[in-house]
């Protein structure tokens, strides 16, 4: 019988689908893992931006995760929106508790679009009661920036700080996303006492909304898979990549990207235009 994989996000929403939990669950389904979400915030946003969010209770919010853990225990979860350090405090908990093989944290602060997504006294929560939990973590530079306390330019800055976020953080492996960068995509992973680095072009466009979970959905269901963490690293930058590439093109503002791009291309059937 073919063995069923299981991926988690425990996340905020995005109506608009190209963020958030929205986001991740097409993800897991693209990569072929039965994907699960638990909501932490409801947020009003779209490809233009967020207009506001609310928190769900800790009651719900503890409840849902224990739906999902009493009931299909997941091989691999990852969170991304917290917003809290009520919601931060529990997530852990309950992470710890339910003993999870896989957990990838995308330490998620700032929307694209400038708006905050987790409160500023949340961030040593963050970094005390879930870094050191993270098989992996996924930063993008100001993300890097905020956990170290130090500003990062160069690519050997990138370097140092997946290393600190290793060795003085606690996470498993971590990996600084270049996304923010000029020039090419560069991502630098440490894991292990090495560096790997993954690298594509630089797409031009402005369609990357959601580019961050996308890709630490696809590490999630490939780590779900069974997969090592280079290997899941690999196919998250080939999925994104593709997903930035072939744009959709829709939205008024930073429209989401396409994540029918990677299967397509790799079961070269048209599904979409790509
Ligand atoms: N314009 C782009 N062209 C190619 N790859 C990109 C582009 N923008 C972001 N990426 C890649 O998308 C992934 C997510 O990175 P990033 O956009 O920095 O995350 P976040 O959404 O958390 O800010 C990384 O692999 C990054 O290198
Ligand atoms: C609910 C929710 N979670 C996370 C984000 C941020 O997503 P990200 O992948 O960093 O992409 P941008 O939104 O910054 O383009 C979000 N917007 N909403």
């Amino acid at each position: 019988m073919t063995e069923i994989y299981k991926a988690l996000s425990i996340a905020g929403t995005d109506p608009t689908g190209g963020a958030g939990i929205h986001a991740d669950l097409k993800a897991f389904q693209e990569q072929g893992v039965y994907g699960m979400a638990v909501i932490t915030s409801v947020v009003a946003q779209n490809t233009l931006g967020v207009k506001s969010f609310e928190e769900m209770s800790q009651n719900n919010i503890s409840q849902q995760i224990d739906c999902v853990i009493e009931d299909i225990k997941p091989d691999a979860v990852k969170t991304g929106m917290l917003a809290s350090i009520d919601i931060i405090e529990l997530v852990a908990e309950k992470l710890k508790a339910a003993n999870i093989q896989s957990y990838v944290m995308d330490p998620v602060m700032v929307a694209k679009s400038g708006h905050h997504l987790l409160y500023q006294d949340a961030i040593d929560h963050l970094k005390k009661l879930l870094i050191p939990q993270a098989t992996v973590i996924t930063p993008n530079i100001p993300e890097a920036e905020v956990i170290i306390g130090k500003s990062i330019e160069t690519l050997q800055q990138m370097r140092d700080a997946a290393k600190e976020i290793v060795q003085v953080y606690g996470a498993k492996a971590a990996i600084v996303k270049g996304g923010h960068r000029d020039g090419e995509a560069r991502d630098v992973l440490y894991f292990d006492e090495n560096f790997e680095e993954f690298v594509s072009p630089r797409f031009d466009t402005k369609h990357t909304h959601g580019t961050g979970c996308t890709f630490s959905a696809v590490i999630t269901a490939e780590l779900a898979k069974q997969k090592s963490i280079k290997e899941a690293v690999t196919v998250g930058k080939e999925f994104i990549s593709a997903a930035i590439k072939h744009t959709l093109g829709i939205g008024k503002g930073q429209g989401p990207t396409n994540h029918f791009a990677y299967r397509s291309m790799n079961q070269q059937i048209a599904r979409q235009p790509l």
